[in-house]
């Protein structure tokens, strides 16, 4: 059952018979949580097949006691054995109920841990299956975090769909008593629940269809939650005042939602106690009709308090088993979007795959590249062409939004170029393994993840095969400077690193950089690309940091972007981007001796250090 990109997108509102159809879910939903683990779930049903009858049995004993009790009132001499026999097995069925309640919330707690790790896992490796520009889009985006965020939700339906197994056992049980002693208390019964049913479904779906409508306007109230009540952006709102701003703007949004919820859940509360008056005036109805027939000595009055009893539990059970089918039915649209994403179909390739160069011997053709960013209209390239050489190192420059980054994400294969071509060694690259084509790179990002992980775990994400392997940590660590950080830190390479956890230490911006910057080292990539690398660094560390990357990247191919000339001058070439065209290429020297952009930019800097 694959599912294209578009269903996934499907934006219309779950109607009632949406939430049915997603009920089609279930019993694969049911194969996941037996293959999770089969033991707990058998004994789970086990539990649940013996709790689904002891309320009939509890009723049937109480019956027998008040019977005996009435024939030992009429009969004082008696022997009072029987009735003894009777309490003890009342109370051996307490307890064995209270038993089975509690082996229940057991079984179904840990089956659902377990199958809600399960499920975490896959959403977190699906995740990295999917393509950047998917992951960017914002509908799309929305579906995964409900499938991330509904793991809850999967597991309550878990308990409940096993207890409405239960329910429907128990409560054929009771029916049985029932149509034995007194059919006409069925159509009272029937009678009894329809409405309240009809307010359940009606209401609840509406609910959950607002939940769900809202799914971006409450990522906004998660978003401004965060900001405005989180370590990282506390200096700014206090500085600039931007308390009020957030609140306000958390207010207006949260009281819409809570203002459209509470007239929903308010008709519900009113309608659902309106048609609870007819259900107790059902009950009632019955209850006359069995007094009656206690009194025309039909029924007895042990049988008066089991028939009673049996009535009135039977549309509990019934009323929660409509309830709790239509709650079944909010759960099951979450499973869909849940199953939606684990089926997304990860486009496979027609063609089969080239062989990767072992050493690269041209380097790199880049073939008038243009493109645009998924569902936007403005080009950010605009036919770019140029050749990256083998063992050449190579520096972009450009004004914000220039394009380099993406011409970075480009040659990484994250997105597909909108038209042109790069070649790597005379091959397309896109007939290369796009996982294998992407290992051969060690890349520095500007906007690199500050991983809340131990000092030498944030360096080893950039080979974390090696995560155990400290003196090429150590290493890595000593060519970007981060050996110096380590030096700081308590527990050297050990430290926790962040304000998150208990223990963690928090570094500069500098400190991080240069942690992020020796992940580039981690493995010994023939392609090396720093996107920004130093930019919070002071000038000395800069230049000890370049130094060290120039001797160790030699016969290497790699990439520097970066907006400080001195740095930039060091690279064999420099490509200087405006408004995502090439504007110039040339050596530093070349590049001087023309009036142009880089030049001026150049001068402009060097006339700042002066
Ligand atoms: N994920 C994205 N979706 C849509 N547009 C984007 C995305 N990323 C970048 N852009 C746009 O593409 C243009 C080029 O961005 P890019 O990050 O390549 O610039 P840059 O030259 O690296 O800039 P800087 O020097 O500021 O890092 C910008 O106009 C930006 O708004």
């Amino acid at each position: 059952m694959r599912k294209n990109l578009q269903s996934l997108k499907d934006k219309q509102k779950p109607d009632l018979n949406t939430s049915f159809q997603a009920l089609k879910y279930i019993p694969r939903f049911f194969k996941e949580v037996w293959n999770t683990n089969k033991g707990l779930f058998i004994l789970s049903l086990f539990c649940r097949l013996i709790g689904a009858l002891t309320p009939v049995m509890l009723l049937w004993v109480g019956k027998l006691i008040i019977d005996e009790i009435i024939r030992l009132t009429n009969y004082p001499d008696q022997d009072f054995s029987t009735l003894w026999w009777y309490i003890g097995i009342e109370l051996g069925l307490a307890l064995l109920s209270d038993l089975i309640g509690r082996a229940i919330s057991l079984t179904d707690g840990l089956l659902g841990d377990l199958y809600s790790n399960k499920s975490s896992i896959r959403i977190i490796r699906k995740t990295n299956e999917i393509n950047i520009d998917l992951l960017e889009d914002a509908e799309f985006y929305n579906k995964l975090e409900r499938a991330r965020t509904q793991t809850f939700n999967r597991v309550n339906l878990m308990s409940n769909v096993l207890g409405q197994a239960q329910s429907i056992i128990s409560t054929s049980s009771l029916i049985a008593g029932l149509i034995y002693f007194e059919p006409w208390l069925i159509l009272l019964l029937v009678l009894s629940i329809i409405p309240s049913f009809i307010n359940e479904i009606k209401y609840s779906q509406q609910q959950y269809s607002l939940a769900r409508s809202w799914t971006s306007e409450r990522r906004e109230l998660d978003y401004l939650r965060y900001i405005g009540a989180n370590d990282k952006t506390a200096k700014e709102i206090k500085l600039f005042g931007l308390t009020d701003f957030v609140a306000d703007r958390f207010k207006n949004l949260s009281h819409h939602y809570f203002l459209l919820n509470r007239t929903i859940a308010v008709k519900r509360s009113l309608f659902g106690f309106l048609f609870n008056i007819l259900g107790t005036a059902c009950y009632y109805g019955a209850y006359i009709l069995i007094i009656y027939r206690v009194l025309t000595g039909l029924i007895t009055i042990g049988e008066l308090t089991f028939l009673s009893g049996s009535f009135n539990r039977l549309r509990r059970n019934l009323q929660d088993f409509f309830s709790t089918f239509t709650r079944i039915s909010e759960s099951a649209l979450y499973l869909k979007d849940y199953f939606d994403f684990i089926d997304l179909e990860v486009p496979q390739p027609t063609t089969e795959y080239l062989p990767l160069p072992k050493n690269i011997k041209e380097g790199f053709q880049i073939i008038d590249l243009h493109f645009a960013y998924p569902d936007t209209e403005k080009k950010v390239l605009k036919g770019v062409s140029f050749e990256l050489k083998a063992g050449e190192k190579m520096a972009f420059v450009g004004q914000n939004g220039a394009g380099k980054t993406t011409l970075i994400k480009l040659l990484l294969r994250f997105y597909e170029p909108t038209s042109g071509q790069i070649l790597l060694d005379g091959v397309d690259i896109r007939k290369f393994e796009l996982v294998e084509y992407q290992k051969m790179f060690g890349v520095i990002f500007q906007d690199f993840f500050r991983y809340e992980f131990t000092l030498k775990e944030n360096i080893a994400v950039g080979n974390i095969n090696e995560v155990d392997n400290l003196d090429k940590i150590k290493q890595s660590a000593q060519l970007s400077l981060a050996d110096e950080v380590a030096d700081k830190m308590k527990l050297g390479y050990d430290q926790q690193l962040g304000k998150r956890f208990v223990k963690g230490q928090e570094l500069s911006g500098g400190q991080w950089q240069k942690v992020a910057l020796a992940r580039a080292y981690m493995k010994d990539a023939e392609l090396i690309i720093l996107d920004e690398p130093t930019s919070a660094l002071d000038a000395k560390a800069e230049y000890e940091v370049f130094e060290r990357f120039i001797g160790l990247t030699k016969g290497k191919t790699s990439i520097i972007i970066s907006h400080r000339f001195s740095t930039v001058r060091m690279a064999d070439r420099i490509l200087v981007l405006k408004d995502g065209k090439i504007h110039e290429l040339g050596t530093h020297e070349e590049l001087m001796i023309q009036p142009k952009l880089y030049a001026e930019l150049f001068n402009l800097q060097a006339a700042g250090y002066q």
